[in-house]
């Protein structure tokens, strides 16, 4: 009966322009209308303004007015709801009804953290909050077995590490919490109070939460925490949204042992991104690293710079820097309250502590000064002629570049400037475009440096995983047949969250095929916890129906899905953007394409596509990604660099060569015992039909991995892994733009729930039980049983009730069931 969902007194939603929600209630229902079952409802919200809605009782089942024809208000709870800690607590389960919990616990309680149901949803304060010491740190360790409903204490990232550690125990097996959220939501900040408490809650070592970067500590717990700044230094950088912003994805396993004490720590790393090393947006900038190096070595002599390879040169961040790549974003050098200085100190200490020595650090830096003079290489064009040329005689900052890498200057030039083309078995030279050049001198940058990257979460995975008996082999098997003690880990994922900007690009989309990926397993885990929950209560119900997004999965990485066209594209020699664009709409918008409604058509020409994702529709424009996707370098540097006399350098660009053509079954992360198991931790494809080789470089047959195929790959490897693990949920939400202390926009905090999956979850629980008390909960609320039902049946007529006892023993109150 519609009366019962609309009478007079009845508390609403009104949607509202400037608030995007505000509450009213109804003041009058009545059916005085000509037409039979017509009811006309008068709203007021809570300024006095009036709104007259029509609808028929069948019309109010559907939440769809006549008139004006609008949806119909929501039902708004009782004001004793407004601080749940739980959103799924809640009697009615909306949008706004969850938005207005979230932002009153914030904005008026300075609650940072509400639960909705696995989820801990958690918004960034922007500013310092005492909630991580290691006071409290105690407080929550000492809640072990106890459930959260149980406990007297607020949400916290603590509760989920504890509960992740406990259920370690318990269930002996691998827990993974996954972090998610946009960029400067808090993903970062909150995974490393999760490896604090990890690695804190165990100890009275009371200052392991304020030093880890830098600290003269030795134990595995210093070690731990020290991948923080080196990963930090290395892969982030300051964005126009974040300045400390992760330019990639990560997945940290802290390994225990049997004593559940901690023993090591194991990276995964995903998806660098390389673009930033030769281009930054004006007020972005660089990787810190290279901020960090020019400070550090400004105050220097000469000769003590030459040592990180920077004599002669300015390396001050003001305007005349001396360096083209740090030089696009000369309008920000610094950070606001960030000591690029200080930091370099932190970073070598902390790379110290993961066992790299100085002597190493010094090779990295050189390189590091090695990618900055590669940047300045003149490359000009002829007069009339647009052949680039580089004067390798004179020009110092190539001269400057290859004494560093000890790779010959002229050879260099010479292979930068010119392409050499295999016809028929003929050989022949032609000359290459001062654009060209360019895209090929960045490469090589990029290149050195991603494998600079890889090769530093390589070293942090011997130094704390392999050598620490965590049963992780060697990659020469030196463990084969000893025994190891078994370990068990949490790992926390902390990975971009799904992305849509004006203009989208490959980054987005590789970010975008991850988060669907990820969504598809939280909310079928989801669901089946929810159906799981209905069992064990012996429920009779009827199977909820969920929105999949399978069919965007496929249109992706299906056989003849967009991966694999990028993929066939990027490998013909004669592949281009446009190319790509005209393959993609000839296969997946022909009249017989079942990938129609997934990719659509794009409004504006023919340089992007549209994919409906599940968190909405997104343009990519394809402009570099073809370049972006092949990611390596022409055969003739790849020659020069593996024939560099600079022994680091090999051994750094050897592993970059070697990403992603490492047997699949080795980068598992169940793998970690198995004898071939590597150390490092790297993401590899499963390329059909390729073959190892023993040369460095070239060791598959005539085909390089791309990008997309090793992050497809390194995708699958996750999922695996996830789906072997207990998976715990936190999504960050970032709650303003301005990244100002304690406000709260409720339309930007709406948008992400839903691209969080948050809201979808809700959706699920709505569709069956979506309001549930615990005996306890009934008992105190409702002491006049008789009364209690009378309520119940006119508050949820059609919401049905599911109520919680501590066995399976269920009163279930449901309009379905008519009880
Ligand atoms: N719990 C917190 N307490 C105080 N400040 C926080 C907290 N979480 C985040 N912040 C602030 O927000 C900033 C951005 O957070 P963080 O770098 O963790 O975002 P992110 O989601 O990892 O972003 P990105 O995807 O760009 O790496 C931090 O530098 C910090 O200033």
């Amino acid at each position: 009966m519609a009366e019962s969902i609309y009478s007079k007194g009845t508390k609403v939603w009104l949607e509202d322009k400037e608030h995007g929600w505000i509450r009213g209630q109804v003041v009058s229902c009545s059916s005085s209308s000509l037409e039979d079952g017509l009811l006309d409802l008068v709203f007021v919200d809570e300024r006095g303004k009036e709104l007259t809605m029509s609808a028929t009782l069948k019309e109010i089942a559907r939440n769809a007015a006549r008139n004006p024809k609008k949806h119909l208000p929501q039902l708004s709870n009782d004001d004793i709801y407004d601080n749940v800690d739980d959103l799924i607590k809640l009697p009615h389960l909306n949008e706004p009804s969850i938005l207005h919990v979230i932002r009153n616990r914030y904005e008026s309680h300075k609650e940072l953290y509400t639960y909705s149901g696995i989820v801990l949803v958690a918004i960034n304060p922007f500013t310092d909050v005492p909630i991580y010491g290691q006071e409290v740190i105690q407080t929550y360790a000492q809640t072990a077995e106890k459930k959260r409903n149980e406990l007297d204490l607020s949400p916290h990232l603590f509760t989920i590490a504890e509960e992740a550690y406990t259920a370690m125990q318990r269930d002996l097996k691998d827990q993974t919490i996954i972090v998610s959220g946009e960029s400067g939501a808090g993903k970062t900040e909150s995974a490393k109070y999760i490896m604090r408490y990890m690695a804190s809650m165990k100890t009275n070592v009371s200052d392991v939460i304020h030093e880890e970067a830098g600290s003269s500590g030795t134990s595995v717990e210093y070690q731990v925490l020290a991948t923080n700044p080196i990963l930090e230094a290395f892969g982030n950088a300051k964005t126009s949204r974040n300045d400390n912003s992760s330019r990639f994805g990560k997945y940290i396993q802290i390994l225990f042992d049997s004593d559940y004490t901690i023993v090591g720590a194991r990276i995964r790393t995903y998806l660098l991104e390389r673009s930033r090393i030769s281009f930054q947006q004006r007020s972005e900038r660089n990787y810190h690293i290279f901020y960090q190096l020019c400070q550090g070595v400004a105050t220097l002599s000469e000769s003590e710079r030459a040592r990180f390879g920077l004599d002669g040169l300015r390396t001050d961040l003001t305007d005349g820097n001396s360096f083209r790549y740090l030089a696009t974003s000369a309008s920000s050098f610094r950070i606001d309250n960030v000591d690029d200085a200080a930091n370099f100190t932190a970073t070598r200490q902390a790379l110290s502590v993961v066992g790299i020595d100085s002597e190493k650090q010094y090779s990295i830096f050189r390189l590091l000064a090695a990618i900055l003079h590669l940047g300045n290489i003149d490359i000009q064009h002829r007069r009339d002629v647009k052949d680039a040329i580089i004067d390798s005689k004179t020009d110092s900052a190539l001269a400057k570049a290859m004494d560093l890498l000890g790779i010959n200057a002229e050879q260099f030039a010479r292979a930068t400037t010119k392409k050499v083309i295999d016809a028929r078995g003929e050989k022949y030279e032609s000359a290459r475009t001062v654009d060209q050049a360019v895209g090929v001198r960045d490469g090589v940058a990029k290149f050195i440096y991603n494998s600079i990257f890889d090769w530093l979460v390589r070293r942090i995975n011997e130094s704390l995983g392999e050598s620490r008996g965590t049963g992780i082999t060697s990659e020469e098997g030196s463990s084969e047949g000893e025994h190891r003690p078994e370990t068990k880990f949490i790992a926390v994922l902390d990975i971009y969250g799904f992305e849509h900007f004006q203009t989208n690009s490959f980054e987005q989309f590789c970010i975008n095929y991850a988060n669907e990926k990820l969504q598809q397993q939280f909310v079928s885990h989801v669901f089946k916890l929810e159906q799981a929950e209905y069992a064990q209560e012996a429920i009779d119900w009827t199977t909820i129906d969920f929105s999949d997004n399978q069919p965007c999965i496929d249109l992706i990485e299906g056989k003849l899905g967009i991966l694999a066209l990028l993929d066939e594209e990027s490998r013909l020699a004669t592949g281009t953007d446009d190319s790509f664009i005209d393959k993609l709409n000839s296969q997946l918008k022909s009249p017989s394409s079942h990938h129609k409604a997934i990719f659509k058509d794009h409004l504006h020409g023919n340089e992007a596509f549209t994919i409906a994702h599940y968190a909405g529709d997104v343009s990519y424009n394809v402009e570099g990604f073809l370049e972006k996707n092949r990611g390596t370098v022409p055969d003739e540097h790849r020659d020069l660099l593996m024939g560099s006399t600079n022994e680091f350098l090999r051994e750094v660009v050897e592993v970059g060569f070697n990403v992603g053509i490492d047997n699949h079954a080795n980068s598992h992360p169940h793998t970690s015992k198995g004898a071939n198991a590597k150390p490092d931790g790297m993401l590899s494809p499963r390329l059909g039909g390729t073959a190892h080789s023993n040369e460095p470089g070239k060791a598959v047959s005539g085909r390089k991995p791309t990008q997309c195929s090793v992050f497809k790959s390194s995708l699958l490897t996750l999922t695996e892994a996830l789906q072997q693990t207990s998976v715990h949920y936190i999504r960050c939400i970032k709650p303003n733009e301005t990244k100002t202390p304690w406000a709260f926009d409720g339309s930007l905090v709406a948008a992400q729930l839903r691209a969080c999956g948050v809201l979808e979850t809700i959706r699920i629980t709505s569709e069956g039980y979506p309001t549930r008390w615990t005996y306890g909960d009934f008992a105190e609320r409702f002491v006049d049983i008789r009364y209690s039902f009378l309520r119940l049946k006119n508050r949820h007529r059609r919401r049905p009730v599911l109520l919680l006892f501590p066995h399976p023993h269920l009163l279930q109150i449901s309009s379905h069931h008519g009880t």
